[in-house]
């Protein structure tokens, strides 16, 4: 187990192996980040990886004072996971395309009505978050976005279960491996982006005192984009399942990007993540990519202090993005790379996105999973494999 947990200096560790690879400008990131003034320690899961200023697949513990670049901008980032009703061998893969529809367009009047007749509490959720943002002091505009997944990374993904290694933790989740289920991420999209800038336009990079008005207002902000972004993505999964006249019950919704406060022996700590699932909340989703394998885990809670309580939150990228296109284009069109080993189907209707999304620009997921299996963190529940992706190139974050 020992191998799996690598402690780099007094503050840093990671949870890594010799066979897998974690670029170098990720741990010098990592590194610095440790720097900070009222910096703890810091971890670096196995799907570390660099991002702008600060890693991404990292948790960062801090003494009072924290730090929300360390969040990042897409504040409540995360994963939800559904079991749908609908009979793997009833669907028709060559028709989800249509029946899926666009998902880039706003829910309109109309639509939102249709969504109500089924799932009348996201009236209640919806109001909520409205009132959320409007004590934050934030733009009611920003629900326009609700129901939209954004660009990127971001996917809509039906899944059904190949392998099943924990019959009775399946069973006791409500999984059913003869039915289809619905993987989301999707985040706070344009909120969070605005929250962060206009955190940074005040206070640059600095940490934030535990009792600062700074504090309070930004934390009002972030806890009003965390709401929305789970009712983001109950609003994605609602607009699924009515198009493909299924039901859904809600098996996980967990964030990775967050911070939260944390007592003890006495002292305010600030739990940062940043691209990382927290394992003590129950079952979590580790996704490869939409031509990989993704698992369904159960985290050992009594372990997970090496880990400051933090998973990788998937395979972390291998490629940067701008680099995708001159390393595929040679190899394969864009709809070959729209076909997967699986025999899935991606949707997406831009080009350079299926490239810079495509399969190979990720890490292997399974060497990502023996780190967590080794260091003790997590056992397998189930392995998933895609059957349909949606990507969406959207705006911003
Ligand atoms: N099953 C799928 N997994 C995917 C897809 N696209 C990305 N991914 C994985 O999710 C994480 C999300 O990372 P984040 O930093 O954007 O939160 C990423 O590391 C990939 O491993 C997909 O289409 N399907
Ligand atoms: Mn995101
Ligand atoms: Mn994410």
């Amino acid at each position: 187990m020992g191998n799996f947990i690598q402690q780099l200096s007094e503050r840093v560790s990671v949870i890594a192996s010799d066979r897998l690879w974690l670029e170098d400008s990720a741990i010098q990131q990592l590194k610095t980040t440790a720097q900070l003034t009222h910096m703890s320690s810091v971890v670096g899961l196995p799907d570390l990886h660099p991002g702008r200023g600060y890693p991404v697949g990292a948790a960062f513990l801090s003494q009072n004072h924290f730090y929300p670049a360390l969040v990042g901008n897409d504040i409540g980032c995360g994963m939800s996971l559904y079991q749908t009703d609908l009979a793997i061998n009833k669907v028709k893969l060559d028709k989800l395309d249509k029946q899926i529809g666009n998902l880039d367009e706003p829910v309109d009047e109309d639509e939102w009505q249709q969504l109500l007749d089924i799932y009348p509490d996201l009236s209640t959720r919806k109001q909520l978050v409205a009132e959320g943002l409007l004590a934050a002091g934030l733009d009611l505009l920003q629900m326009r976005s609700l129901g939209t997944i954004g660009g990127g990374n971001h996917f809509a993904e039906l899944q059904i279960t190949d392998r099943v290694d924990d019959a009775g933790s399946y069973k006791a989740a409500n999984l059913h491996n003869k039915r289809v289920q619905l993987l989301v991420h999707s985040g706070s999209r344009g909120l969070g982006q605005f929250i962060l800038r206009q955190h940074v336009d005040a206070h640059s990079h600095a940490g934030l005192a535990s009792d600062s008005e700074a504090a309070t207002d930004y934390l009002r902000k972030h806890n009003a984009a965390l709401d929305y972004a789970a009712l983001n993505r109950a609003m994605i999964a609602a607009r699924i399942l009515r198009r493909l006249r299924c039901n859904g019950e809600l098996v996980l919704d967990v964030h990775h990007n967050l911070v939260t406060p944390v007592q003890a022996d006495g002292k305010s700590l600030w739990l940062h993540r940043k691209g990382a699932t927290p394992s003590d909340q129950g079952l979590v989703m580790l996704p490869g990519s939409r031509g990989d394998y993704s698992y369904l885990l159960q985290p050992k809670t009594e372990n997970g202090a090496v880990s400051l309580y933090s998973l990788a939150h998937g395979a972390g990228r291998k490629w940067q993005r701008t680099d995708c296109k001159d390393r595929l284009f040679k190899l394969a069109t864009p709809d070959q790379l729209s076909r997967t080993e699986f025999g899935s189907r991606v949707i997406c209707a831009d080009r350079a996105l299926i490239y810079e999304e495509a399969p190979q620009a990720y890490k292997n997921l399974d060497s990502v999973l023996n780190c967590l299996l080794g260091a003790d963190l997590v056992t397998v529940i189930a392995r998933n494999k895609p059957l349909l992706t949606y990507k969406t190139r959207g705006e911003c974050c």
